[in-house]
């Protein structure tokens, strides 16, 4: 009892500081170091709500973030870019999820900005209960861009990742892990591989939902992995064409990068035309002028109707998928280049495949779409006379295929250069006006060669005169002589020559 007086008496007394009692003084100092606690907790809430918010607006064209809002089942990083490689190590090292149909996806959305929502949702319309068969706009199931500039000819492919999480309201994005892929691969066994390029090794691989996908593993030599990874992102991350092998995702986990593509089950080009079934007549006239269409149609797509626009850079006859239907996929988009509208060209390192890079560009480095037109114009002679670019086994003025095109058809050979495993020859018409396409492109001045869009006209007109050609061979037997096109050197007016052809139409077919 006297113990709890001299307390109070204590506390009663009067401090020298202005002259408070002691017990207000504790007070004071309780509730200032609650003030102060406060204060530090709404800075620090503050701080993070703005950094979640900078993470959350990158633009599309970046590689997509993963928010933590919406996740299926990890921890997922705000952008890769942002983390050091031990934070990708801790987030896979997790335990593997038990349902493996959740475990597969990671959205890279976050419902927290709904600006940022609002902003996608108008370029991307999602309809769900798609199949997994590739669908025209409007189609059901098709996810449809809107966007005036990304809606150009374009047919568009519904998700094929059925039954698992709704893909990104980016558009595209699905986060697989490695063990993911280590699963889909069995484990990147040798007898799933479909093939190795420059930057790395393709796997043939199954998800857990059965859909068939190829997996590019690429190599990790020095800093390559990285920029080949961010080409094919950039290029067709967020882009869906018909005619363009799909992009379904990506794992990017420690130093390993690895893209994630739709399965195109039917060879590619090159395999078609050099490998072992060309001595069986391979490819018909027909299916190889539908994948030079198909091709053009990507390209035309790639150019002109998205922006920036894209410059592929490494067209060739391998990188020309193709599916049962004989559609062209145009896949590797490692080396690509986005092109601005305001950019005449760009300068960059020559890259590309010996025998498909355009003059000018592997003499100054300076790039842009016109590039892209004369490869193709290279891969349509390798279609129509089934030889290499270039060929050292070949006679010396044979070795190089664009100058030798040019001797022969300036030699009135046309008709010979007809790739000999050609069972059933194609329509003279229909051989002149590939030729003339072809020798257009790979005009050595760059200003003159055809946009794509114009290519895909001149070959679809092709399309329709041979089918006539055939209705008329049937019925009339005159036969029909290749005339000789005089100027061939490409610098010549190839218009001209295209017109001269349609004059040689009208004389044959008597319209
Ligand atoms: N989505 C896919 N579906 C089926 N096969 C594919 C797919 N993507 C690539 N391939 C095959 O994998 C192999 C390797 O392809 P990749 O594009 O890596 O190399 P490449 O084009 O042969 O050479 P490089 O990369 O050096 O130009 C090729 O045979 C290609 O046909």
């Amino acid at each position: 009892m006297s113990s709890n007086g001299s307390l109070d008496a204590h506390l009663s007394k009067k401090t020298s500081f202005l002259g408070l009692k002691l017990w207000v003084l504790i007070g004071l100092c309780v509730a200032l170091f609650i003030v102060l606690i406060l204060c530090i907790l709404s800075v620090w809430v503050t701080f993070r709500r703005r950094s979640k918010r900078t993470a959350d607006t990158y633009p599309l064209s970046q590689i997509p973030n993963v928010s933590k809002d919406i996740k299926i089942d990890r921890v997922g990083p705000q952008s890769f870019q942002d983390y050091p490689e031990s934070v990708f190590l801790t987030i896979n090292e997790k335990p593997a999820n038990k349902n493996p149909d959740t475990a597969l996806v990671h959205l890279a959305t976050s419902k927290s900005d709904p600006d940022n929502l609002s902003q996608c949702s108008s370029v991307y319309h999602h309809e769900r209960g798609f199949s997994s068969h590739s669908g025209e706009v409007g189609s059901p199931g098709a996810i449809q861009k809107n966007h005036s500039s990304l809606s150009y000819g374009g047919l568009v492919t519904a998700s094929p990742l059925i039954g698992l999480p709704e893909i990104s309201h980016l558009g595209w994005g699905h986060w697989f892990t490695l063990r993911d892929l280590e699963i889909a691969t069995s484990r990147f066994a040798a007898e799933n591989v479909l093939g190795e390029g420059g930057y790395g090794v393709v796997y043939r691989g199954r998800l857990v939902n059965g859909t068939e996908v190829a997996v590019k593993k690429i190599l990790n030599n020095l800093g390559q992995a990285e920029k080949e990874f961010r080409a094919e992102v950039d290029a067709i991350g967020h882009v869906r064409h018909k005619n363009l092998v799909r992009l379904l995702g990506y794992c990017i986990e420690g130093v390993n990068r690895m893209l994630v593509y739709e399965y195109v089950n039917n060879g590619n080009l090159e395999q078609w035309l050099h490998g072992s079934v060309r001595q069986n007549g391979g490819l018909i006239w027909e299916a190889r002028m539908k994948v030079i269409l198909g091709t053009a149609k990507a390209l035309a797509y790639l150019h002109e109707a998205i922006e920036p626009k894209v410059v592929h850079r490494d067209i060739k006859s391998s990188n020309i998928l193709i599916d049962d239907e004989f559609n062209a996929k145009v896949s590797d988009f490692g080396l690509a280049k986005l092109l601005g509208s305001n950019e005449s060209h760009i300068a960059t390192r020559v890259m590309g495949t010996f025998g498909y890079v355009a003059p000018e560009y592997a003499n100054t480095g300076l790039l842009n779409e016109k590039s892209d037109v004369y490869s193709f114009g290279v891969l349509l002679l390798e279609a129509v006379t089934g030889r290499d670019p270039v060929d050292y086994g070949r006679p010396a003025n044979e070795v190089n295929l664009v100058e030798w095109l040019k001797l022969m058809v300036g030699a009135r050979r046309a008709e010979e250069v007809v790739d000999p495993n050609l069972k059933i020859k194609p329509a003279t018409r229909a051989l002149k006006r590939a030729l003339l396409v072809a020798l257009r492109c790979v005009d050595p001045e760059a200003n003159k060669r055809p946009k794509m869009t114009q290519v895909v006209r001149m070959l679809e007109a092709d399309e329709y005169s041979s089918r006539e050609d055939r209705r008329n061979q049937r019925s009339c037997t005159t036969s029909t002589e290749i005339e000789p096109v005089k100027e061939v050197s490409g610098s010549g007016d190839m218009k001209n020559k295209v017109d001269d052809l349609e004059s040689h139409r009208s004389k044959t077919t008597g319209a």
